[in-house]
Order: structure tokens, then C-alpha cells, then sequence
């Protein structure tokens, strides 16, 4: 019997590995790739081309906003005329993370879509066959309103059981980036499917989807079913527009088995995404920074639980938290999660990339050891000599408090120390 086309297939409109020509649905750079792919695209220019479809395009500030010097000012300002003048769609300095802003209400199931930032992945949460690019491809699909692709193989992430106690998505996300290590995926799709997928919260599959490019990755797909429904109505998007994806069984290149009751409290140590292991054998390693935030991890939901654990504590170290958009941060304020987390002595940070690319506002200094929710653990990435532990939002409230890494599971309300 055939099976059933994998998403990427019915999406793409081909069969596995076959080269496809597609006009994109939504096409996104920010202020690092988009200045870049704007030098690519007058080469374009040059060639009398124009900016096509520019309703479909984006342009968000997040990477180093607000510009922290007159360089970088100087290309933001390039590529704020650029794409005020054609038309895009132009997101300011405090509006939070491409891929954020991208999940809220914009992004639609089924469509094609595709960013200048390799964690587009994050928007195959949705549904959508979603995928990062270089500038000068984005420069390419800005003059032509289109790209190509190979229709990826397909693995299956089979998620069974239900997430309790303190584990959260994040911990799933380094249980099968271990699994599948940091070239398991390269140039697959990663479908999650199981009970335990469908279960869980749009949030969470956003995370799930964000590290499917720390495989090597081309998108981490969700089926859209009526959570995402739920999820996109609540950020305005139209009903109308919203097709809901029917699972189906498909054939995998391979499969792998993940029961969430098995994960607990993970932290991928330094210097690889799939070096995760269990929280509580590193319990005790002395931190100086603990960094709270990113496409990853930096959500309404992330910072609310990051709040109910520090609220009416101190933290023990210097703690950044930055929100991952202007949505996330009005909620958190309205809500008093912020409040908890300024009285708890953390530093509030505009919404956007903060300091996960080591480009600004909290990079460490060499030999320092800093915890974070983002996605990489890169040497050097977030400090020359510095050295980066990745754990969901619990485990970075615990740390923080207790100024060295420990697991939420030792944590009940309280440490034995
Ligand atoms: C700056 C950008 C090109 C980069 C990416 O594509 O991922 C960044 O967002 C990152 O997380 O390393
Ligand atoms: S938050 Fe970090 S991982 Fe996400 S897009 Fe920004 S720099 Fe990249």
C-alpha cells in the first residue's frame, strides 16, 4: 500500500528529493541578513528589477536592537528606507524576533515560507514548510517572489506519554537533538508526530521546531490541528485563511521514540547542542551570568514559569531576561510576571535577540560560565573564552536563585543545600 505524503511533500507539491521551483507565501530577514541581502540585491537593481510581492516580505528588527553602535546604525537605517520604500512589511526596534513576531498570526498552515535566519525552522510549529536562507537567496526571492528547494526526506520524532513534574519542552528539544545529534538531520525534515505531540501546547511545539536546524535540519513540522487553530485566532490571524493539516500515516527514512514521562531536566554543556545531560549530574557548577530568553525559550509561557519560581526571591548572579517580542513582554507586564522578575532583582531587556548572538547587552567575558535558554552553545558565541549552558526557563529560575546550576527537581520551593 502507498503511504501517505510526508507534510514537506504535500506542501512542496512534490515527492522526496526532487528540486521544486515555488513562489513563497512569506519571506522574513531581519536587520544582520537583510542588510546584507540588500547589498546582494543591487546586483538586481543593476539589472532594473524591482522588490515583487512585497505584501508577502518582512523586515524585523531584532538582532542588534536598538543599534548599539553608528556602524550598525548606519546599515539599519540603509535597510529601514529600503523597505519602507518598496513596500514590505517593516517591524521597528522593540518589536521582538523574527521568528516570534512570524508566530504571531502572520504564518499560516500549509503555506511556504522562508527566512533569512537559519531558526526559520521554528515556524514548521505551525504547520508550515517554513526554512532559513542565506542573504542572497532572500535578496533573490525579493526580486523574483520566489525560490528553489529539494523536497526533503522526512524523519519521524514520535512523541508518546505527557510532559509533568518540572520538564518542559525545552527538555524534549535536547532529548532529541541528543538522539538525533548535531548532523543527524541534515537536510531532512523532522516531522513530530504521537499522542504526545498532538498534546502539547503551541508554545512548546514552537521550541520543539526552534532546535530542529541544531540536527543540521531544514524545518521541524507540526500537523496544524485546533490548538494551532486556537493559538493563531488569538493573535488575530483570519479564521477563514486557517486550513487544518489531516495526519495521515507516512513512510520515514527513519524513526525516532521519545516518552515524555521518561525526559527529565536536561542542560547540553559546553560546547555542543547534543551533549545533554542530566541537570543533576552538573548540579553545583558555579555560574556568573544566567540569560533568560530567545526564539527558543523567551515566549509568555517561558517567562510566566521563570516568574512563579524567582517571585518574592533574590537571584544569586547577574540575570538577564529578555522577552521575545513586544506581545510577550505586554503580557508579562500586565500580568505581573514582570514585576516578579524586576523585584526578584533580574535585568529586564528590550524584546528581541538580546544577548544570544554575543553581539551586545550581556556577553561574557572570557573564562566566565553563563546558563541560557537560547539554542546554542557554540564556543565563543556568547563570549570569547566564555563558557554556555543551554536549560529550559525552570532550570535557569532554580540556577539563578541559587547562583549555580541546579534542577528544578531538587527545587520545591526550596533547596536542600
Ligand atoms: C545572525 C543569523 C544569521 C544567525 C542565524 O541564522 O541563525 C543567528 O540568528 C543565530 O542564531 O546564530
Ligand atoms: S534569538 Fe538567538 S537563535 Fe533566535 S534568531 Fe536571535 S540570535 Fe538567532
Amino acid at each position: 500500500m502507498k503511504m501517505a505524503d510526508t507534510l514537506s511533500e504535500r506542501i512542496l507539491g512534490s515527492a522526496e528529493g526532487t528540486y521544486v521551483d515555488r513562489m513563497v507565501d512569506r519571506a522574513f530577514a531581519h536587520d544582520g541578513t537583510g542588510a546584507q541581502a540588500l547589498v546582494a540585491f543591487e546586483n538586481f537593481r543593476i539589472q532594473n528589477k524591482s522588490v515583487v510581492n512585497p505584501e508577502k516580505l518582512s523586515i524585523i528588527y531584532d538582532h542588534i536592537s536598538p543599534a548599539n553602535n553608528s556602524v550598525t546604525a548606519d546599515l539599519q537605517g540603509d535597510l529601514r528606507k529600503f523597505s519602507r520604500q518598496n513596500g514590505m512589511h517593516f517591524h521597528e526596534v522593540g518589536c521582538g524576533i523574527c521568528h516570534q513576531i512570524m508566530s504571531e498570526g502572520v504564518c499560516l498552515p500549509g503555506e511556504i515560507v522562508v527566512g533569512a535566519d537559519s531558526h526559520s525552522c521554528t515556524l514548521g510549529a505551525l504547520g508550515a514548510f517554513s526554512t532559513g536562507v542565506g542573504a542572497t537567496d532572500m535578496a533573490g526571492i525579493w526580486a523574483t517572489g520566489g525560490t528553489w528547494f529539494r523536497v526533503p526526506e522526512s524523519i519521524s520524532i514520535v512523541l508518546s506519554g505527557k510532559l509533568s513534574g518540572h520538564t518542559e519542552p525545552k527538555d524534549v528539544a535536547l532529548s532529541y537533538v541528543k538522539a538525533l545529534g548535531m548532523d543527524g538531520g541534515t537536510y531532512k525534515a523532522l516531522e513530530f508526530i504521537g499522542d504526545g505531540a498532538a498534546g502539547m501546547p503551541v508554545e512548546g511545539r514552537l521550541t520543539l521546531s526552534n532546535m530542529a536546524v541544531e540536527t543540521g535540519a531544514k524545518t521541524g513540522l507540526f500537523y496544524a490541528d485546533a490548538l494551532t487553530r486556537e493559538h493563531l485566532i488569538t493573535y488575530g490571524a483570519d479564521e477563514k485563511t486557517i486550513s487544518l493539516q489531516k495526519p495521515e500515516d507516512c513512510s520515514y527514512e527513519s524513526e525516532i521514540y521519545l516518552d515524555l514521562d521518561d525526559i527529565e531536566p536536561l542542560l547540553a554543556i559546553p560546547h555542543r547542542v547534543d551533549n545533554a545531560v542530566p541537570v543533576t549530574e552538573y548540579s553545583g557548577t558555579q555560574i556568573d551570568q544566567v540569560f533568560m530568553g530567545t526564539c527558543t525559550n523567551g515566549r509568555f509561557e517561558d517567562l510566566k514559569r521563570f516568574a512563579e519560581i524567582v517571585r518574592g526571591k533574590k537571584v544569586a548572579v547577574r540575570t538577564i531576561v529578555t522577552p521575545a517580542s513586544k506581545d510577550a513582554y505586554a503580557k508579562a507586564l500586565s500580568t505581573g510576571v514582570l514585576s516578579d522578575i524586576l523585584e526578584a532583582g533580574c535585568v529586564i531587556c528590550p524584546p528581541g535577540c538580546g544577548p544570544c548572538l554575543g553581539a551586545h547587552m550581556g556577553v561574557l567575558g572570557g573564562g566566565e560560565v553563563g546558563l541560557s535558554t537560547a539554542n546554542r552553545n557554540f564556543r565563543n558565541r556568547m563570549g570569547v573564552g566564555a563558557e554556555y549552558y543551554l536549560c529550559s526557563p525552570s532550570t535557569a529560575a532554580v540556577s539563578a536563585l541559587c547562583g549555580e546550576i541546579r534542577s528544578p527537581d531538587e527545587w520545591k520551593g526550596g533547596l536542600n543545600r
